[in-house]
């Protein structure tokens, strides 16, 4: 069951249109990823989901609420992740926990909450005084206090080092795990991939394109390389009659064909019945990134 729905949003800043006809529905526990280059309109949508700005046209639904009209029955079911600036520097994390807990009328158990995104050794500590993972965890915890069914994040593991990414991602997983829809707004490829179940990708206020990780990759033209050196002459024409093969090349005495996964059986089986050998047999599959760029035209 869809528990976000945005339909035909629209949201105009003077002139300039942030948002131009935007549509998706979010299914229960989903880990959904907006992406997309700077200033596409992420943000203005994920606002508008949140209830922070009212949009010019179309409608937004979540868990069935109106984010403008019903803002407090929203507040309720949606957790939204705060900036950093947000917070005051000498407010402890214990504070913070406890000042937004008393914020809703059945709040999650704080100390469960901080224990299980490792704040615990950190409760007396300012906020000023965190690290950036903690601060993002901390920030976790803020969306998560009033046990909301949706929660929003955006850009969270921006300014992370990797381990702490990591770290960030597995607590996104364990959050769906527990029931939680998740969507995510990133500029990071491999986050996306790893982690969300279905991206959509915006650019100029509207989606160019919505899919699971492995769909948009599979959209991207030439999406697999079988490369090797034969054992043996073949004549390329008979590996471009493939099916799905997109191209085939010769690059320093080996065959470099593209295509999908559909080619790399058919290689393998063209050259196993001419009794041709493929040394240094090497596939290598498109990543997000390629899809990204080959959708968009632009890199992330
Ligand atoms: N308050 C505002 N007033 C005027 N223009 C705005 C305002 N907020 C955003 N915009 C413009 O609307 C467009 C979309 O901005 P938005 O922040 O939604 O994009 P984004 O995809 O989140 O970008 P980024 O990746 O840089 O955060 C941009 O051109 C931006 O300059």
């Amino acid at each position: 069951m869809a528990i976000v729905e945005v339909s035909d949003l629209r949201k105009t800043y003077g002139k300039k249109r942030a948002v131009d006809g935007i549509s998706f529905r979010i299914e229960e526990c989903e880990i959904f990823g907006i992406l997309g280059p700077n200033g596409a309109g992420k943000t203005t949508t994920v606002e508008c989901v949140e209830g922070l700005r009212r949009p010019d046209g179309g409608s937004v639904r979540v868990a069935g609420y109106d984010p403008v009209t019903d803002r407090e029955s929203v507040t309720r079911v949606l957790g939204a992740q705060l900036q950093e600036s947000e917070l005051q520097p000498r407010i402890t994390v214990r504070e913070a926990l406890e000042l937004y807990a008393a914020c809703y009328p059945a709040p999650a158990d704080w100390r469960a909450l901080a224990d299980r995104l490792g704040l615990t050794d950190t409760l007396r500590t300012r906020f000023a005084k965190l690290s950036g993972g903690q601060k993002q965890r901390l920030s976790i915890a803020l969306a998560l206090v009033g046990r909301p069914d949706v929660v929003v994040l955006d850009e969270l593991t921006t300014g992370l080092d990797p381990r702490a990414r990591r770290d960030t991602w597995q607590l996104i997983q364990e959050i769906r795990d527990s029931g939680v829809t998740v969507l995510l707004v990133t500029h990071f490829m491999e986050e996306a991939q790893r982690l969300c179940d279905r991206i959509a990708l915006i650019d100029k206020g509207r989606i160019t394109a919505l899919d699971t990780p492995s769909g948009l990759i599979g959209r991207t033209a030439g999406s697999t390389e079988v490369s090797f050196t034969p054992s043996a002459p073949i004549e390329a024409r008979l590996l471009s009659e493939l099916p799905s093969v997109a191209s085939v090349a010769y690059k320093d005495g080996r065959i470099v064909v593209n295509g999908t996964d559909e080619t790399v059986h058919a290689v393998l089986s063209l050259l196993a019945g001419r009794g041709i050998s493929a040394h240094h047999l090497r596939v290598t599959e498109a990543t997000l990134d390629d899809a990204y760029l080959d959708l968009t035209g632009q890199d992330a």
